[in-house]
């Protein structure tokens, strides 16, 4: 179950490209990371990965074949890709929290038994239980996004697109999405992610993407992208705090705070006090 993007360009008006000449391979990575300041083609992407827009050139590839755009070519792609949108509102179709979850299940045939099931496992998964009667206009920005991602985590798709999961969450909400998208890998699902948080991308992607303008301006192994600082600059972004640490205080270069803590325990950098 694989993407693969052979110079895709894509432009909204004539005379300015949204995406220029984007070559990707999501076999790289088990989380591929998208990361570009604002307006630098991370949801154009995302759109164009589901079909919702069509390449002005180039092509996509799903499992070695390219992307079609018929009903039924679109339905199939669906059952294997889920994304969430940056928008929750985009995403959310029915006034009730269950039956926004339950929709997509419906609409491809699965019994409502299992479709209770999965909505209750969906809504423990983003700790949002507590909304499965409620209308979906009662809850705050950061619920409905729960919503949105519980919907896709219901779904099983092979493969999730994240266009900014965390955005506008809370810190333990946050760490529920960094758990979650743990999961998700664990079960062997392909998971794409953009971000403007770095510190999260650092954390969660392995394969990173770094767009500029819309075009591709680096990629590589997350660690081999993040300590090239200038890079990270010229692109809007900054570097993860951890990479700082690395660049600054002579540090090795930790993948997560653990391993920072445990090397300073070891080397007496803390003290029992
Ligand atoms: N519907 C549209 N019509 C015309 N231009 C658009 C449209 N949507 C996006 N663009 C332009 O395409 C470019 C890429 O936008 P896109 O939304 O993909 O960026 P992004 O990386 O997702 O940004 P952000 O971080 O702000 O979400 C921008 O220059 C934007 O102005």
């Amino acid at each position: 179950m694989m993407f693969k993007i052979n110079n895709l360009t894509y432009k909204y008006e004539k005379n300015t490209s949204a995406l220029t000449n984007i070559n990707m391979d999501f076999s790289k990575g088990d989380v591929i990371g998208i990361i570009g300041s604002n307006g630098s083609g991370k949801s154009t992407l995302f759109m164009n990965l589901m079909g919702i827009l069509k390449p002005t050139s180039g092509e996509i590839l799903f499992n070695d074949n390219k992307l079609k755009y018929d009903k039924k070519s679109l339905y199939n792609l669906r059952k294997d890709v889920g994304i969430v949108f940056q928008d929750p509102e985009k995403q959310i179709f029915y006034s009730m929290v269950y039956d926004d979850i339950a929709f997509a299940l419906r609409n491809i045939g699965v019994d409502e038994d299992t479709i209770n099931r999965k909505v209750h496992e969906a809504l423990l998964a983003v700790n949002g239980i507590d909304f499965i009667k409620k209308p979906v206009h009662f809850l705050s920005y950061g619920q409905k996004k729960r919503i949105a991602i519980a919907s896709v985590i219901a779904m099983e798709n092979k493969i999730v697109l994240l266009d900014e999961p965390t955005a506008g969450l809370d810190p333990i909400s946050t760490r529920a999405i960094v758990d979650i998208i743990n999961n998700l890998k664990n079960k062997g699902i392909k998971i794409v992610i953009s971000s403007h948080d770095m510190n999260l991308m650092y954390e969660i992607c392995d394969y990173i993407y770094v767009l500029n303008k819309g075009k591709i301006m680096d990629e590589g192994l997350t660690e081999n992208v993040f300590v090239k600082e200038e890079n990270i600059i010229k692109a809007g972004l900054e570097l993860p705090w951890l990479v700082k640490i690395h660049k600054n205080m002579k540090l090795p270069l930790f993948r997560c705070e653990e391993n920072l803590y445990e090397y300073c325990e070891k080397n007496v950098l803390i003290t029992n006090n």
